[in-house]
């Protein structure tokens, strides 16, 4: 059964009178690697920033394993684990002392704990080496290292690849990969790279000027003679609701207004039955084959370069 591990609902940052978040609402699963992409500019980084509590939102709310970042804040965010700006780790100390230092931040870490993290990441063998000698991609595991120290169900990073030399960007996968399916952490990436993050992502949410435009599953992942999901666009009122029925099949989002999910030919006639039971109106369906790179490019209308 999936379980729901971070659910965005009509979330809105406006800084000044400047709307930059303009009403984001999706759900991450826990065990699923989820990207967050879009041109530079687009909302991630304030995005991140306030689903790991480092700013508020205007509107909306976050929950997290059910508990609202709101009203619960310290239950909610005692689930996320992140590094939005990158790690804070002192050079001169080694790997060891580097995440001994961090530990005494958090209450309740042991030494075994802070072991397991070490094994998670793949760094046991370095960690008596100073962190000024280790590489990029190194860093950037020490820093995943100390964000899953309290053992948080989600995990977020942003722009996690940036910098990283494909060699780096292999061994990053290859641990966020083994977070999501042996530990059932959600993973969330941000990247102004498709190319990247499709690589290492079960699913990308594709943001453009603060508004989610697509969601999409990304089809490498989905096994050899799996039957591909079709991409469901839907005109429904009321909308909050019909996000609310269709999510308890299948993770649903709201993009300019219409409820955007992926799902097999078979569940949309079933999904439909549902809405239509909780007297939902809908008043336009679309049921497109499109492809990920297809839709990114229809959507962004450019390739994300710098
Ligand atoms: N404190 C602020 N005051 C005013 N505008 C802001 C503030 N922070 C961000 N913005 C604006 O909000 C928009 C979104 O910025 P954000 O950093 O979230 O985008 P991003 O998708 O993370 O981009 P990048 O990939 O460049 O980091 C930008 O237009 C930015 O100029």
């Amino acid at each position: 059964m999936t379980e729901i591990a971070m659910q965005l609902t009509n979330v809105r940052k406006r800084i000044g009178n400047k709307e930059i978040i303009k009403g984001l609402s999706f759900t991450i699963n826990r065990g699923e690697v989820f990207g967050f992409i879009g041109p530079n500019g687009a909302g991630k980084t304030t995005t991140i920033r306030m689903m790991v509590g480092l700013m508020k939102l205007t509107e909306g709310d976050v929950h997290i394993l059910g508990k609202s970042i709101k009203t619960e804040f310290k239950e909610a965010i005692r689930e996320v684990g992140g590094i939005v700006e990158n790690p804070e780790l002192y050079p001169f100390l080694t790997g060891a002392q580097n995440l001994k230092q961090y530990a005494r931040m958090i209450p309740g870490i042991t030494q075994e704990r802070i072991d397991e993290t070490v094994k998670l990441v793949g760094l046991e063998k370095v960690m008596n080496e100073k962190v000024g000698r280790y590489s990029l991609g190194m860093r950037q595991r020490i820093g995943i290292a100390q964000a899953l120290l309290h053992k948080p169900s989600v995990l977020i990073l942003d722009e996690p690849t940036n910098g990283l030399d494909p060699a780096g960007i292999r061994e990053i996968r290859q641990y966020i990969r083994k977070l999501a399916t042996e530990h059932n952490v959600a993973v969330i990436i941000s990247s102004h790279l498709l190319s990247e993050i499709e690589l290492i992502c079960d699913r990308i949410g594709i943001i453009k000027n603060g508004e989610l435009v697509a969601i999409q599953a990304v089809k490498e992942n989905t096994p050899a003679g799996e039957q591909q999901l079709l991409q469901v666009e839907m005109e429904a009122t009321p909308l909050e609701k019909a996000l609310e029925v269709v999510n308890r099949k299948t993770p649903a989002a709201q993009t300019n207004g219409k409820i955007t999910f992926q799902t097999e030919k078979e569940n949309i006639p079933l999904l439909i039955s549902d809405l239509v039971k909780e007297n939902i109106l809908i008043y336009e369906v679309q049921v497109t084959k499109s492809t990920l790179e297809d839709k990114f490019f229809d959507l962004i209308g450019e390739n994300i370069i710098d």
